[in-house]
C-alpha cells in the first residue's frame, strides 16, 4: 500500500472530462512535481485530492484511508493540507489569527495557547513570526504567500499540496522558497506540487506525474520526463509557459 493512492479519478464538469481516469501514487516522504500545460487539470485533481470538488468516480487514499466522498475539514483531520494558486488569506485579520484557524481545524484540534504555539512555529518556518500581530491584509504578495503556506503547515499535515507556490516571485525570493520547500521536505513531509517553474522542479522533485488534457501523460523520473516527446508535445500543444 503506498501513502497516497490515486485510483481511476475522474471529474466531469458537463460535458468536460478535466480529470480522466487518472491513477498514480505517491510513498510517504516523497516530492512529487505536478506537471502539465494550462487547462490540464492539475488544480482539479489538487481540488479532489483536498477535498475541495467531490471526484466524478475513483478512489483517493490516504494511509489506507479512503478520502473520496469526506467533507474537506474531515480531509483535512487526515493530514491533507494545500496552498491555493490564489491566495486565500483573510485580510482584516492578524497574521497569528490567520494561522490559529488552520491550528484548530488541522489534523490535530489546538485551542488557546496551545494553538498560538502551533501557529507561531508555522509563522517561524515561513520568516514571518516577528510580524505576527500585523493586519494580513498589509503584506506584499510575497508574504502573502508566505502566509498561505503557513496556514497550510500550521493544519500539522502528513501531505502538503503546493499549487503554484512559486509563481510569481522575483529571482532571490524563488530560491528562498525553493529552499523552504526543501527544508519541509527534509523535515518528513510529504510533497505534491504544481509547479510551472521547471528549474525549481528538477531542484526539488527526482519525480514527476505529467497531465495533459485531463489524463496523465507521465510518470518518471524528472529528467525523463522533461525530455520525454509526448511530453514536450503536450507542451508545445497548448500554452508554452515552462
Ligand atoms: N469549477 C469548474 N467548472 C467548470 N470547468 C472547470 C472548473 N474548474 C476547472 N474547469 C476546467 O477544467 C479544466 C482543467 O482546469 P484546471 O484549472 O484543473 O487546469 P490546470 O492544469 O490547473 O491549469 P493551470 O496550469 O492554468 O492552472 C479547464 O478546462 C478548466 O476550464
Amino acid at each position: 500500500m503506498s501513502f497516497l493512492e490515486i485510483e481511476n479519478a475522474v471529474k466531469q464538469f458537463g460535458g468536460l472530462r478535466a480529470v480522466d481516469d487518472v491513477s498514480f501514487s505517491l510513498e510517504r516522504g516523497e516530492i512529487v512535481g505536478l506537471l502539465g500545460p494550462n487547462g490540464s487539470g492539475k488544480t482539479t485533481l489538487i481540488n479532489l485530492i483536498s477535498g475541495a470538488l467531490p471526484a466524478t468516480s475513483g478512489d483517493i487514499r490516504l494511509n489506507g484511508m479512503q478520502l473520496t466522498g469526506l467533507r474537506r475539514d474531515r480531509i483535512a483531520r487526515a493530514g491533507v493540507a494545500r496552498t491555493f494558486q490564489l491566495v486565500r488569506i483573510l485580510p482584516s485579520l492578524s497574521l497569528m489569527e490567520n494561522v490559529m484557524i488552520t491550528a484548530v481545524f488541522g489534523r490535530n484540534t489546538h485551542w488557546g495557547d496551545d494553538a498560538k504555539r502551533v501557529a507561531m512555529d508555522a509563522l517561524d518556518m515561513v520568516g514571518l513570526s516577528a510580524r505576527a500581530t500585523a493586519a494580513a491584509g498589509d503584506l506584499t504578495y510575497i508574504d502573502q504567500k508566505r502566509l498561505e503556506l503557513a496556514r497550510a503547515l500550521a493544519a500539522e499535515p502528513e501531505i502538503l499540496l503546493l499549487d503554484e507556490w512559486l509563481a510569481g516571485l522575483n529571482p532571490t525570493e524563488l530560491s528562498e522558497g525553493v529552499a523552504l520547500i526543501r527544508k519541509l521536505h527534509q523535515g518528513g513531509l510529504t510533497i505534491l506540487m504544481v509547479e510551472h517553474i521547471i528549474d525549481a522542479v528538477r531542484a526539488l522533485c527526482p519525480r514527476v506525474v505529467v497531465m495533459n488534457s485531463g489524463q496523465l501523460i507521465a510518470d518518471e523520473a524528472t529528467d525523463a520526463a522533461l525530455s520525454d516527446p509526448k511530453v514536450i508535445s503536450a507542451y508545445l500543444g497548448g500554452d508554452v509557459d515552462a
